[in-house]
């Protein structure tokens, strides 16, 4: 495990412990010799943006499959992976922006929804000591927004906003405009808001505790081994991709 000691980390060790089919080979944080992973066959990922590239490269180069939680990842990143995964044949890695169960069905029902409706945002609220903003979550559900509207051939939203504050309209990602709230006692939230003809759709996912990614974690550290190449998202081990 790397992020051992941090809020995920922690429940991914007990989840790891407490199954029989499983065994945690090494708890590395912040400062701990990278190279107490060597042995294990899947290292789980929960750090930080700023960091995960290069745990990424040492799993790869060292035959370990990668299952990751940490946020941050764009095109580039991705791309730059393939190309790690393409020079070592054999090593899997699987990269999810949300490992709940229901946050997975949440970003799907949204994806399904998404072409039935003119306008679409996506509000994420989370705790204060989030590393990045807009969330992993809500880039990926701006994504599969973007991409089921362009396959129903939608156009821009409707939008008439000319002047105002930077900022007032959130991030545009893909097209799709993201709210970030900052708020103590917050976990993880996301509502994604649907407006059509005198109708709104309101997708709503509520995080209550960081034990509930865990089984998320453990499907992929169970199916990464036979899952080849780069896999983005959990849905695709759930059969919804
Ligand atoms: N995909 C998903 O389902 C989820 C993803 N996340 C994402 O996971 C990441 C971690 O979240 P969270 O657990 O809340 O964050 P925390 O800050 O609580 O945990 C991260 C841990 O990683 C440690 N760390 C930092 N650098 C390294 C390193 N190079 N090697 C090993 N450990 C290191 C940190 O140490 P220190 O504190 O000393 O810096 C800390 O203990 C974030 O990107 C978050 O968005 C979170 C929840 C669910
Ligand atoms: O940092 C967090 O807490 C979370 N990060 C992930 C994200 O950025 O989407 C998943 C979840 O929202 C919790």
């Amino acid at each position: 495990m790397l992020g051992a000691r941090g809020r995920v980390g922690v429940e991914v060790c007990r989840a790891v412990e407490a199954a029989e089919d499983l065994e945690l080979v090494a708890e590395v944080d912040k400062d701990d010799p990278i190279e107490a992973l060597e042995g294990a066959e899947v290292v789980v990922d929960f750090t930080h943006p700023d960091v995960v590239m290069d745990n990424l490269h040492w799993c790869i180069t060292h035959g370990v499959h990668p299952v990751v939680g940490t946020t941050g990842f764009d095109e580039a990143r991705l791309a730059k992976l393939r190309g790690w995964l393409a020079d070592n044949p054999g090593v899997n890695a699987l990269i999810a922006p949300n490992f709940g169960i229901a946050a997975v069905l949440m970003m799907h029902f949204a994806s399904i929804a998404a072409p039935y409706f003119e306008s679409a945002e996506i509000v994420e609220l989370h705790h204060p000591n989030k590393a990045d903003a807009p969330s992993g979550t809500a880039r990926r559900t701006a994504e599969l927004i973007a991409r089921a509207r362009r396959e129903a051939a939608l156009g821009a939203m409707p939008d008439a906003t000319s002047t105002g504050l930077a900022g007032a309209r959130g991030a545009e990602v893909d097209g799709v405009h993201v709210h970030a709230v900052r708020l103590s006692s917050l976990i993880a939230h996301q509502e994604v808001l649907l407006g059509g003809e005198g109708e709104i759709l309101t997708i709503r996912h509520d995080t209550m505790n960081r034990a509930s990614f865990t089984p998320g974690v453990l499907l992929g550290v169970r199916k990464v081994r036979e899952t080849p190449g780069l896999t983005v998202g959990l849905e695709h081990l759930l059969g919804l991709g």
